[in-house]
């Protein structure tokens, strides 16, 4: 479970957030709904640790607050951020392989995610630049859920991709989280 406790986070001298808190039971879809501008990316990035915050944020109890974002990451939370694109040169393969070394995660788990995600299986020899929005989009959603093997934080995840995309990807996300 992730629980947030009154998270704050200042930027430039303005407060952005001020005292949200929420909880994300294990097995469970919670959506951050507001209008542009509210503050839902800035949370998502200081959950995992992209930006200073006051409060706490906990995975199942453990204060992760001092924590940085590869540390995070190391305890399992995936974030594909709103903006994120692949690292560029390396192909879709190399891109997805990357938390691989980084981070000690199986090549199996690779692999179980490609499964599900059948757009960049069929891709993975291409340098991610060479991908259209949408398909980068997938390749960063791959790399989120090899990585979040606990939690996946997923900014606007369905723009820029066709409602089939959509569609397909509510059913992976039903998938991952009955897993
Ligand atoms: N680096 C920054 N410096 C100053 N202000 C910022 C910075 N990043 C975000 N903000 C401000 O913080 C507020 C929240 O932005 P945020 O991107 O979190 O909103 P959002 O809810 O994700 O919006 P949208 O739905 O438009 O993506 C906005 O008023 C934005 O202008």
């Amino acid at each position: 479970m992730i629980e947030v406790k009154d998270l704050t986070v200042r930027i430039g001298g303005s407060t952005i957030i001020r005292g949200i808190s929420f909880k994300v039971p294990d097995g469970s879809v919670f959506a951050l709904v507001g209008p542009n501008g509210a503050g839902k990316t800035t949370t998502l990035k200081a959950v995992m640790g992209l930006l200073r915050h006051g409060g706490s944020v906990l995975l199942d109890g453990e204060d992760l607050s001092a924590l940085g974002p590869s540390e995070r990451a190391a305890r399992g939370i995936g974030y594909a951020p709103e903006d994120r694109r692949p690292f560029p040169s390396p192909t879709v393969e190399e891109n997805s392989n990357l938390p691989v070394a980084s981070l000690g995660i199986s090549r199996k788990r690779v692999e179980e995610v490609l499964e599900l995600i059948p757009a960049p299986k069929g891709l993975l020899k291409r340098p991610a630049y060479a991908l259209s929005g949408g398909q980068q989009k997938l390749v960063a959603l791959a790399r989120a859920l090899v990585v979040g093997r606990r939690a996946i934080l997923l900014d606007e995840l369905f723009e820029g991709l066709s409602p089939k995309m959509r569609d397909d990807l509510s059913i992976v996300i039903k998938q991952v989280v009955g897993q």
